[in-house]
């Protein structure tokens, strides 16, 4: 069965005189099976809009090959669009409409049947509110007003950018399980969040993208289980000596990733390697414990975007390629 969606090597570069030639993708390659809620997760600026956007024929590649429901796009997107719901970037509503008014034209603009307005305002939890303007609502409501708008067409395939943005804890519930009864109806999600619990609660499959590249992809379990070998947590008697052992660890091949008050360590075979580099520079560890690792520290660890103490770090993913030093170094965004 061919994948809803399949990408492959896709390339994007933005050109302006002041910003310089910069790839925001750089061959990246994604693929979502039919029936999956699947999160598509990157740091700010790895690329995550440029493709999906590229995806819906917003943005021209540069090269690569995109398939949605086994047919190429942009070339042949006319026959597959309806079939596609997706908000990529917060819609504008006009403020003055009601929630019904604004479904009901967007319905009659689509050739839906009115009938389609009350499920989805039921779908989304706004049936008793409808009647009431836009701009009387909250942004978790505008929110839950986007989703019922993409998925007016009882699409095939629901791509949505950052769908739990401004909902309240409940609200997130609500939306899990809104994707989850939506797929499970044969209806595929692609969701890029920054809710890394939540991605994790949700998704069957993810595709983690830092650079323009895809960095890791799969069933969640699986992306968890190929990261989970050799997590170790580490404190040291003295806090202040977390940035030496970091170095000290680093340099011996370990992944470091810094916290206020301990280290997260992977790729550790034998603990007592670590106790033993560290006695030897005169750094007292305190505990030592192996850990479960979940998506966030995947995230973190992959893309290289762990807070460092002490550091401000400089968000920009996309490589300036035009001679001049990358923007951010080699295998992260980090810049003091
Ligand atoms: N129209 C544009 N012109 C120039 N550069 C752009 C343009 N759109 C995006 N970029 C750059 O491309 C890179 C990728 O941006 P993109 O918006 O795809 O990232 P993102 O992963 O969606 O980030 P976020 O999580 O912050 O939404 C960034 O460096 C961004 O500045």
């Amino acid at each position: 069965m061919p994948a809803v969606l399949e990408i492959e090597g896709l390339r994007k570069t933005y050109r302006s005189r002041r910003r310089g030639t910069r790839n925001a993708l750089d061959g990246f390659d994604m693929r979502v099976e039919v029936g999956q809620v699947h999160g598509f997760l990157g740091p700010n600026g790895s690329g995550k809009t440029t493709t999906l956007r590229t995806l819906l024929g917003l943005i021209r590649p540069d090269g690569g090959r995109m398939a949605i429901l086994g047919h190429e796009v942009p070339g042949t997107l006319d026959q597959v669009a309806p079939q596609v719901g997706a908000i990529v970037e917060s819609p504008q509503f006009f403020p003055h409409f009601t929630a019904r008014d604004t479904l009901s034209l967007l319905a009659g603009a689509g050739d839906l049947p009115e009938q389609r307005v009350d499920e989805v305002l039921e779908l989304v939890g706004l049936r008793d509110r409808a009647g009431e303007r836009v701009k009387t609502y909250s942004l978790g409501m505008k929110q839950r007003l986007a989703v019922a708008s993409a998925l007016l067409k009882n699409p095939r395939l629901l791509i949505l950018d950052e769908p739990a943005n401004g909902l309240d804890p409940g609200g997130i519930r609500e939306m899990r399980t809104l994707m989850r009864n939506l797929s499970e109806a044969g209806m595929t999600v692609v969701l890029s969040s920054h809710i890394l619990g939540e991605i994790q609660l949700i998704c069957d499959s993810v595709t983690i993208i830092s650079l323009g590249r895809r960095v890791a992809f799969g069933p969640v379990d699986e992306v968890l289980a190929q990261h989970s070998s050799g997590g170790v947590r580490v404190r040291l008697e003295a806090v202040t000596d977390l940035p030496v052992a970091a170095t000290a660890l680093t340099r011996v091949g370990v992944r470091v990733t810094t916290n206020d008050d301990h280290l997260m360590l992977a790729g550790v075979d034998k603990p007592a390697t670590v106790t033993r580099l560290l006695a030897e520079q005169g750094l007292y560890v305190s505990e030592l414990a192996p850990i479960d690792v979940d998506l966030e520290s995947v995230f973190l660890e992959l893309t290289a975007t762990a807070p460092v103490p002490g550091q401000h770090r400089q968000v920009d993913q996309s490589v300036r390629i035009d001679g001049t030093a990358p923007s951010a170094p080699a295998g992260g965004g980090w810049g003091a």
